[in-house]
């Protein structure tokens, strides 16, 4: 009867294959990821085999799923649990809040959602903006051109390390923030490497950073614990009073570290793309700033920082990222692992499996997003509201518990540096870069976007 039962459950397995043996589908989906061409090896995959088949990633049966209703089941099913690819796992460690799961992530959770929730990060307005014309100012001024991935890049891991970490920009802190920032830069491009560890392969090479830079939070640690009775006021003395333990804390700030800088960097430059690709776009945005700029010069001279009601006022600023975001989503993919046998479209997924889907197979899918290639931030209007994207086709943060804390924390930033960028400089993509991008599998724009900026005439940071 056992075997009975687990050949009926074979059987029922979602169409597909498992590929070549041990690489199985692996190489194929990280080339076209290179290439900028997985969402077609995706979308072929899916024509072919309909919403649910089966591929193999990393070594693992792995089921891909393709829709709206696809999406709410991985990020609502009490059957899959978070996970993370092998590699990211080793560098970032076991004990961070993707690896944990039931009371120990709501605990973890809640934590890191004091310091991200909208009061928190209504707080942070007035210290981004101080980082981000620092920041403006020491990388954009008086250049003629600048590589704007990078740029962001480092602007961001500033943001965060100022405001969640409490890490000085002068003093010991800024050579502690110099090094982590060089070794977040090499551990990120390990995320989905292959978790072979060799001195020569990516995946040694990130997990070398990753040691170094845990090493240096070690010492963030054990800097707060003998400061230890001063107020909570940054991320670790708050993990430390809450009782964690030294690997758990580093687990945790090493994961935030990785979540919290480039994501929201690959959304500043591809929004920065997007609008110069699009002028009516553009000219809306820099309306809206402009406004913005002269009521904060009536309110205090060029010195005054933004307000949160300046933000809430950059309604278009805002479409225009979430419908960068549509188009170049920063998470390419979502993750889980089946803890139970999962039933879906008539299939059955068997415990154990990765499970898998695409922000973009819903985000480019032309029957939720009509002409979905073309950028039209207006989709994201309130007055188009009415005919809001089904629940669970508009994905970039993810959703369900698991959905992103930090999704106020990236507005608020985004809005802010663009604030800054638009109000400052007029940009032109620069001559030989094409603006085109592959995923590693975070998206990478070739020659970092090279743009050409001029500063605007009347310009508080230069
Ligand atoms: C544009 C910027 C961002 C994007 C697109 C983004 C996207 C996502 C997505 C899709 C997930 C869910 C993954 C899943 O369900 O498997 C996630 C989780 C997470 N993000 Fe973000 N994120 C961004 C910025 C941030 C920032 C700024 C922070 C912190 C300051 C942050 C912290 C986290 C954390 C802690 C989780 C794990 C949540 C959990 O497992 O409970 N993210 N993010």
């Amino acid at each position: 009867a056992v075997a009975s039962s687990s050949l009926r459950r074979r059987k029922n397995q979602p169409p597909g294959s498992l590929g070549l043996p041990v690489v199985g589908h692996t190489l194929a989906l990280l080339r076209a990821l290179r290439s900028n061409a997985a969402e077609d090896w995706l979308r072929r995959r899916a024509a072919a085999y309909g919403p649910v088949s089966t591929i193999s990633l990393f070594g693992r049966p792995t089921a891909f799923l393709a829709g709206a209703s696809c999406n709410k089941l991985l990020f609502s099913s009490d059957k899959l649990a978070a996970m993370s690819s092998a590699s990211f796992l080793r560098m970032v460690g076991r004990r961070n809040i993707r690896e944990v799961a039931g009371d120990d992530h709501r605990r973890v959770r809640a934590m890191m959602a004091r310091f991200l929730r909208l009061d928190a990060v209504k707080n942070y307005v007035s210290a981004m903006d101080d980082e981000v014309r620092r920041h403006l100012r020491a990388e954009w001024g008086g250049r003629a051109a600048v590589a704007v991935m990078p740029s962001m890049k480092s602007l961001t891991f500033d943001v965060m390390c100022t405001v969640l970490f409490g890490l000085e920009r002068r003093g010991d802190h800024a050579a502690v923030r110099r090094e982590l920032s060089s070794e977040f830069q090499q551990l990120v491009r390990g995320i989905w490497a292959v978790p072979v560890n060799l001195p020569f392969t990516t995946f040694g090479k990130c997990l070398a950073a990753s040691r170094r830079g845990r090493r240096a939070v070690a010492r963030i640690v054990e800097e707060r614990r003998r400061a230890s009775g001063g107020s909570a006021g940054d991320l670790v003395t708050h993990m430390l009073a809450e009782g964690m333990d030294e690997e758990e804390i580093i687990d945790n700030v090493v994961f935030l570290m990785v979540a919290a800088h480039d994501t929201t960097a690959v959304l500043l430059t591809f929004l920065l793309r997007h609008l110069d690709g699009n002028r009516a776009a553009y000219e809306r945005v820099a309306a809206e700033q402009e406004a913005i700029a002269a009521q904060r010069r009536r309110r205090g001279g060029s010195g005054s920082a933004l307000t949160w009601d300046d933000l809430a006022g950059m309604r278009y600023t805002w479409a225009a990222a979430m419908e960068t975001l549509r188009m170049v989503p920063p998470t390419f993919a979502n993750m889980r692992k089946a803890v139970a046998d999962v039933e879906v479209g008539g299939y059955v997924i068997p415990k154990g499996w990765q499970v898998i889907t695409a922000a973009t197979m819903t985000h480019l899918d032309p029957a939720i997003f009509p002409d979905p290639g073309r950028f039209e931030p207006a989709r994201f209007e309130a007055a188009a509201a009415k005919s809001a994207p089904p629940p669970f086709s508009y994905v970039p943060f993810g959703g369900g518990a698991r959905a992103c804390p930090g999704n106020e924390f990236a507005r608020a930033e985004t809005l802010v540096a663009m604030h800054y960028i638009v109000t400052g400089f007029r940009w032109r993509l620069a001559a030989g870069c094409d603006g085109g991008f592959s995923r590693h599998p975070l998206p990478c724009p070739n020659q970092g976007l090279l743009l050409d900026i001029e500063p605007k005439e009347y310009n508080e940071l230069c």
